[in-house]
C-alpha cells in the first residue's frame, strides 16, 4: 500500500530518535509518507558536551535554535523530510522536568490550552491525513510534562480532526492510535549485557526506571533491525543530549540504555490487524511466538 501516511507527535527533538528512530526510518524507506511534529525546541534540556554549555537556559537560552540543527540531522539519518515544529519554531516551550521552575514560563508546553495546541494539530492532520497516529501513552512513557501534553494534545486532535463543523479543512478520522512502549522483559536483558560489557554507563535497575511495558500490554513489534545504523546516527546527531557507545546510548544522566532496532507500541485505538506469519523476533525482540502485530498499518484496507 503506497499511499500509507504515518504521523508522530513526539514532545523534544531527540524524542522521534529514541522511541521510534528505526520505526521512521523503516516505514521511510518503504515507501509510506512519514510525517513527524515535535512539539517544543528542547530549550531547557541539559548539555553534554562542556563546549557547549553556554547554550543553556541559564546562560545564552540558545540551546532551542541549536537543537533544530540537530533535528534536522536526525531526520536526515532517518530519511524523513515531513517535519514540522507544533504551530511554530518555538510557539511552545520546553517545560523542563515535572515541578521545576520553567513549568511555569508564560510558553511552557504543560501550560499550553488544550485546544489551541490540539487545533494546530488539526491543521496537519486534516492536510496530511494519516491512517496511523504514534505518540506516548497518558503518562507520557515517564511522566516528564511535555510527553503528557504531547499525548493529551494528540488525543484531542485525534477526535477534533474527525469532527465535522470543526475548524478549517475536512474532516479526518485517523484509523489506529498507538503509544509508544519498551518491553520490561527487553530493559532487563539490556541491563544484564551492560553488567557484563562494563562500560562506562550507569546501570540502573529497571524497577527503579521510569518507564517500561509488562510484554503482555505490547500489541505491536516493529522488527526495523535493517535501519538501525540510521537510528544510530540519529543519536549522534543528538549530540547534546546523547552520548553513543554503540550499542549503548545514554542521556545526560549516564544511564545506559540499548539501540534498538526493534521496538514496540500499544495499541490505543483501532482494530489490530493480524500479523504475517513468521518466525518470532529472537534479537530485541519479545521472542515467544505472539500474535501480535508487525505493523503498524496491519488491518487498514
Ligand atoms: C528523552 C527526553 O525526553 N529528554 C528530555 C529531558 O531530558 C532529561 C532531563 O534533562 C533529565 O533531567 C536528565 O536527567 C536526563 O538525562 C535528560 O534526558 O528533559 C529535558 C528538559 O525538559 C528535555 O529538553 C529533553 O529533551
Ligand atoms: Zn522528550
Amino acid at each position: 500500500m503506497t499511499d500509507r501516511r504515518l504521523l508522530l507527535v513526539h514532545a523534544h527533538p531527540d524524542d522521534e530518535s529514541i522511541g521510534t528512530g528505526a520505526t521512521m526510518a523503516k516505514y521511510v524507506a518503504e515507501g509510506a509518507h512519514v510525517t513527524l511534529v515535535t512539539c517544543t525546541l528542547g530549550e531547557e534540556g541539559e548539555i553534554i558536551p562542556q563546549d557547549l554549555a553556554h547554550l543553556a537556559a541559564d546562560q545564552d537560552d540558545a540551546l532551542g535554535p541549536y537543537r533544530i540543527g540537530e533535528l534536522d540531522a536526525a531526520c536526515d539519518a532517518l530519511g524523513v523530510e515531513d517535519h514540522r515544529f507544533l504551530g511554530a519554531p518555538g510557539r511552545w516551550r520546553d517545560s523542563g522536568m515535572m515541578g521545576v521552575a520553567s513549568n511555569d514560563h508564560p510558553r511552557a508546553f504543560w501550560r499550553a490550552d488544550l485546544d489551541e495546541a490540539a487545533g494546530e494539530l488539526v491543521k496537519v492532520i486534516r492536510e496530511v491525513r494519516p491512517q496511523v497516529l504514534v505518540t506516548y501513552d497518558d503518562n507520557g512513557f515517564y511522566g516528564h510534562p511535555d510527553h503528557i501534553q504531547a499525548h493529551r494534545v494528540s488525543r484531542r486532535a485525534f477526535e477534533l480532526a474527525a469532527k465535522p463543523g470543526f475548524g478549517e479543512g475536512e474532516p479526518w478520522q485517523i484509523a489506529k492510535f498507538y503509544h509508544t512502549a519498551i518491553a520490561r522483559s527487553g530493559m532487563r536483558r539490556t541491563a544484564e549485557a551492560l553488567r557484563e560489557a562494563g562500560t562506562d554507563f550507569l546501570v540502573e535497575d529497571v524497577d527503579d526506571m521510569p518507564f517500561g511495558s509488562h510484554d503482555e500490554d505490547i500489541t505491536t513489534e516493529i522488527d526495523a533491525r535493517p535501519w538501525i545504523g540510521n537510528k544510530t546516527e540519529a543519536f549522534r546527531a543528538h549530540a547534546t543530549q546523547i552520548i553513543v557507545d554503540s550499542p549503548w546510548f545514554a542521556l545526560s544522566n549516564n544511564i545506559g540504555q540499548e539501540v534498538l532496532g526493534v521496538e514496540h507500541y500499544t495499541l490505543a485505538i483501532g482494530v489490530p490487524g493480524r500479523p504475517v506469519p513468521g518466525p518470532p523476533v529472537e534479537v530485541g525482540g519479545l521472542g515467544e511466538p505472539h500474535d501480535r502485530e508487525n505493523d503498524l498499518f496491519a488491518g487498514i484496507h
